[in-house]
């Protein structure tokens, strides 16, 4: 089975930790051995924001903003592969060709931004497509795609199932500035759409949430169903 994993920079370095590092790559290492191909996409988290907001009240403008959210990711990218043993490529991938050869090769890869305009979510949804894989997981801060931001808005619902159709509706309000807060950006989500990609998200706060999800299908976060889509398969026996 073929698993791309985005690690929101909100889970993996919302500050900056090494034991909360190690229990992202303990997850991934332990669905390698278990057999799974896997592309791991990493997050900017907090270390972005801070950059990102100290740039702007320099008058930095959003491409420049979303250049220095880049080179944070590639860092945060260079956190996980230390934490990972010989089996991940130590390069961090820049492009879709990079990840898709270590991928092929039989490594973990791992990549952060790769363009401004866009954020880690986009470049996990774009790797999936690219090395066709059987699922993409959304480990984020928050249990799933709600309709509308749970932090603001106590009446805000849980989906736990939708389509990719109907996650480009609920997400499409959300600004793009950088540094910006969503479950998926609305690049990811149409990329999601196009590819009919099997996709969770889900809250990857605790690590261990990730493998049942990955290898059972269990987790209680939003199941993006596709339209036209293969019949889910699971790895596990
Ligand atoms: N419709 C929504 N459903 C779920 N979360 C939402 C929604 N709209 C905005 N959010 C916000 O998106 C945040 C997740 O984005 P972020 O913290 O940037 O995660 P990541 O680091 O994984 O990219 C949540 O904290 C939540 O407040
Ligand atoms: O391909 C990319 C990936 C990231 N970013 C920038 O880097 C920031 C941090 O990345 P991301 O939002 O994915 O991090 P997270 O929300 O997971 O902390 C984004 O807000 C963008 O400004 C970008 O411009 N292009």
């Amino acid at each position: 089975m073929r698993v791309v994993i985005s690690i929101g920079g909100s889970v993996l370095a919302p500050d900056l930790d090494a034991r909360r590092v190690e229990g992202h790559a303990s997850v991934v290492e332990t669905l390698a051995r278990d057999g799974c191909e896997i592309g791991a996409v990493v997050g900017g988290g907090g270390v972005a924001r801070d950059y990102i907001g100290a740039a702007r009240d320099l008058g930095a403008n959003e491409v420049q903003l979303d250049q220095i959210g880049i080179d944070v990711t590639r860092i945060n990218a260079r956190l996980l592969i230390a934490a990972l043993g010989s089996q991940v490529d130590p390069k961090v991938a820049h492009d879709y060709e990079d990840a898709g050869d270590a991928i092929r090769r039989g490594d973990i890869s791992v990549m952060g931004g790769v363009m401004p305009g866009q954020t880690t979510d986009a470049v996990a949804a774009a790797l999936a497509e690219y090395v066709d894989a059987d699922l993409l997981v959304y480990a984020t801060s928050v249990d799933g795609v709600f309709s509308a931001d749970p932090k603001s808005d106590p009446d805000a619902t849980k989906f736990e199932e939708m389509t990719a159709a109907e996650l480009v509706d609920v997400i499409g309000d959300i600004e793009m500035n950088a540094g910006s807060s969503a479950p998926v950006d609305l690049l990811a989500a149409k990329l999601i759409e196009r590819a009919k990609m099997r996709t969770i998200v889900l809250d990857g706060t605790d690590p261990d949430r990730i493998t049942p999800a990955v290898l059972r299908g269990e987790h209680t976060g939003t199941d993006i169903i596709p339209e036209g889509g293969d019949e889910p398969t699971y790895w596990a026996p």
